[in-house]
């Protein structure tokens, strides 16, 4: 039932507050959420109101005052973790470690980050192998489904930035985390509907998570036995040959108990949860294919960049309208529709004087706040090189790039927690739009019309059905 303590009163709600009304905007919420948000974003653009879910209440905030609020908020305030424990019930789902120890975060942000240059000869090298194997490169038009083919590439590619060969390309692998992330999703949806006593019961036999652990645990432990072996037979951290990859960061800095292998199973299936459902490569596909009027510019620049600077990082950095393309992408047709989601641990007030009690979460609604034609002119017009020619104004070469969190580009969400894989996701996301554009020619099967997407709750789902029209690119 939905509770409603004294500072709750002083926040508007959104849809009626009665009895059953938790069932009506649950409904409303879980149907159609970009509705429900926009409708509290034109009634409260500089505020926040709240929504009644099943269980508790959403406290939505609007507008610069009250992200800022957000982002300056301490962890002991506003948490961050208490958030992703519920939602992914990470408990059962997991491991609790992963929300009590989130090391991991850090391996993310500074060791994994730090290797893409020297590591993206191997990516690329996979996005060549990928396509070459998922897509080919024939005269006549090809029917790719978009959806489960993005998802089989990102795979793929992240997995040699990650775990490298011969894992990344493991069929069972492959499909056990293309698919770990929504059985995550899933099973915390089943474990949420029980009350606490019951969680760990349901966490144990109502869920696939027992049997997905076990099959990660098959690829991953003989890999990091081996790799605690080779640290104690040279005594050392730093032992030749060492790989560059994701094991051997989280080794790096694990301790103690952290070392163990189903401890490193889960950080390592942790990332990929992070890493492989949220690149969002399926719009970028599908807005690639309905806007044939950008692919001479793109392909004109990753040319001339890739005749400078080969394909490296370096280069891929330098691919600015490309940059413009996917952060449009991500802008216009991303897929998250809050982000900055936290647990009030302590009661906070915004500067305009709101309190929002502990326990409730709060959340910004960055779908909506992307197409608020204040922030952008022509907001409900996909315009690719949108942020490049603002990048060409004085001064404002840095500002506007794909990985630069600021207030009107929230995809990443915002301040110290914004999305530490932001940099890899980028780089890898270009690389793969890149080399599409190089190898390929793609269109839509009816021109321009990007299949419907649909909304479940606040995440936009791009058509899983739809399918991308591919052929070798023919020389004009
Ligand atoms: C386009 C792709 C991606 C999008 C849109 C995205 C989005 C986000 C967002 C919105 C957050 C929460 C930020 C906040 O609440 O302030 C987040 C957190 C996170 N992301 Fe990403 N992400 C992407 C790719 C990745 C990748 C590739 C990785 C790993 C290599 C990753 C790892 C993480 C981790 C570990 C966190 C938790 C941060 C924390 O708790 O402080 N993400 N991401």
């Amino acid at each position: 039932a939905v509770s409603f303590p004294s500072q709750l009163n002083a926040i508007p709600t959104l849809g009626p507050s009665g009895f059953l009304s938790g069932y009506i905007v649950k409904y409303r919420f879980s149907s159609n959420g970009r509705e429900l948000l926009q409708e509290g974003y034109d009634k409260y653009p500089n505020g926040v109101y709240k929504i009644a879910l099943m269980d508790n209440w959403e406290v939505i905030a609007n507008g610069r005052m009250m992200i800022e609020d957000i982002q300056k908020a301490s962890d002991t305030q506003l948490d961050i973790k208490e958030v992703i424990a519920d939602t992914l019930q990470v408990k059962y789902t997991l491991n609790e470690q992963v929300i009590l120890d989130p090391y991991h975060i850090a391996i993310v942000r500074t060791p994994l980050t730090r290797s893409i240059a020297s590591r993206f000869a191997e990516v690329r090298e996979e996005i060549v192998a990928t396509f070459l194997d998922l897509i080919p490169a024939q005269e006549d038009w090809v029917k790719i489904p978009a959806y489960t083919t993005s998802f089989q590439i990102v795979g793929r590619t992240a997995n040699r930035f990650f775990v490298g060969l011969p894992l990344c390309r493991d069929p069972d692998w492959l499909d056990l985390n293309t698919h770990f992330a929504v059985n995550v999703f899933l099973s915390a949806q089943i474990i949420n509907r029980f009350p606490r006593f019951l969680k760990p019961i349901a966490g144990r036999f109502l869920t696939r998570m027992p049997a997905s652990m076990k099959r990660a645990n098959k690829h991953l432990a003989p890999i990091i036995e081996d790799r605690l072996a080779k640290e104690e037979e040279y005594k050392t951290k730093d032992w030749p040959g060492k790989p560059n990859d994701l094991i051997s960061w989280l080794l790096d800095e694990a301790k103690n108990e952290q070392r163990t292998v189903p401890e490193l199973v889960s950080r390592v299936l942790s990332i990929e949860v992070a890493a492989i459902h949220t690149t969002n490569f399926c719009n970028a596909l599908y807005e690639l294919a309905a806007h044939p009027e950008v692919i001479e510019p793109l392909r004109e620049e990753i040319e001339t960049v890739v005749k400078e600077s080969g394909w490296t990082k370096e280069g891929i950095s330098k691919m600015r309208k490309l940059d413009s393309f996917l952060k449009e992408t991500l802008r216009f047709s991303g897929a998250g529709g809050l982000v900055d989601r936290r647990k009030v641990l302590q009661d906070f007030t915004f500067s305009n004087g709101t309190t929002v009690p502990a326990g409730v979460t709060i959340s910004v609604p960055s779908y909506v706040h992307h197409h608020d034609e204040a922030l952008y002119e022509n907001a409900y017009t996909f315009d690719a090189f949108r942020f490049y020619n603002m990048r060409s104004r004085e001064g404002e070469s840095i500002k506007h790039q794909a990985i630069s969190p600021n207030f009107d580009y929230l995809t990443f969400g915002t301040g110290r927690h914004a999305c530490p894989g932001r940099f890899f996701a980028v780089y890898e996301l270009k690389g793969l739009i890149a080399h599409i554009l190089m190898l390929y020619d793609v269109k839509l099967e009816e021109e321009g019309v990007i299949p419907p997407h649909k909304w479940r709750g606040s995440s936009k789902i791009p058509s899983q059905t739809g399918m991308v029209l591919f052929r070798k690119r023919q020389e004009i």
